[in-house]
């Protein structure tokens, strides 16, 4: 049974589609990376998943043990959150929020969930930074930790390198498919880099014009063009 499955979906805002009949499914274990041009839908369509916005028409179903709640969300950074005025702690303490309801700390567990989360993504020394003093693979890292006190099961991630150097970024990646690896966490990533989708993707979604889904092997089948435009070999 597929963890996440999104049925005849079509998302948008205030009644206007931005992305219609979309079918797909991602099961636990799978590397998911949705790729596309600029504004084809691909926040709208992670944020209609998370529940942020309700869907125009269709399903979107989860399965397998995983509840709505349990999908850890790291979103598009935007300037304001750069700026942040809060440590590191707090900011990976606030991913337990999902679950701590409306109690107004965190319990014992929580805490040693961001402990293991910051462990995890090696950045327990910062613990105590302000995160607006940190550097831009230092922040991600810290909300990449965030993410993963909402979840063991499930992270949904929008652009995630995006502003990284290509060291930093060829570090985020392997901090990622070591979560997908060795701790079985489904992800779905949206990407602008194809050459990296082409490397960590177990499935591509493509949207835009046309849209595709299935694995990256049927994948490059249908477009073997996207192979060159990826830079592989
Ligand atoms: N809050 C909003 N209200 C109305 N329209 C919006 C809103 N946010 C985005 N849109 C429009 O929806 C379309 C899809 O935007 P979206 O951000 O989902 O695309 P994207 O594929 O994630 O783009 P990018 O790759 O640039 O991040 C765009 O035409 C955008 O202008």
């Amino acid at each position: 049974m597929a963890q996440l499955t999104c049925q005849n979906l079509c998302v948008g805002y205030d009644g206007k589609s931005v992305l219609q009949d979309l079918n797909f499914e991602v099961f636990a274990g799978d590397y998911l990376c949705i790729v596309g041009e600029n504004g084809s839908g691909k926040s709208t369509l992670i944020k209609t998943i998370l529940g942020l916005q309700p869907p125009i028409s269709g399903r979107i179903l989860t399965g397998d043990g995983l509840r709505k709640n349990e999908i850890g969300y790291l979103p598009q950074q935007t300037v304001v959150q750069k700026d942040f005025p809060a440590s590191v702690r707090e900011i990976v303490l606030s991913g337990c929020q999902g679950h701590c309801g409306s109690r107004p700390f965190y319990s014992k567990e929580e805490k040693k969930l961001a402990a293991d989360a910051m462990e995890k993504m090696q950045i327990t020394p910062l613990a105590k930074r302000c995160y607006r003093t940190l550097s831009g693979g230092q922040q991600q890292r810290v909300l990449l930790s965030r993410a993963l006190c909402a979840t063991q099961k499930m992270l949904l991630l929008d652009e995630p390198v995006s502003g990284l150097d290509p060291k930093v970024t060829a570090e985020m990646y392997a901090l990622i498919q070591k979560l997908n690896y060795e701790d079985g966490i489904t992800v779905v990533m949206i990407s602008h880099d194809l050459s990296a989708a082409l490397q960590y993707a177990s499935h591509i979604l493509h949207i835009g014009d046309r849209v595709f889904f299935g694995t990256k092997a049927a994948y490059l089948n249908e477009f073997p063009q996207a192979w060159q435009k990826g830079g592989g070999a």
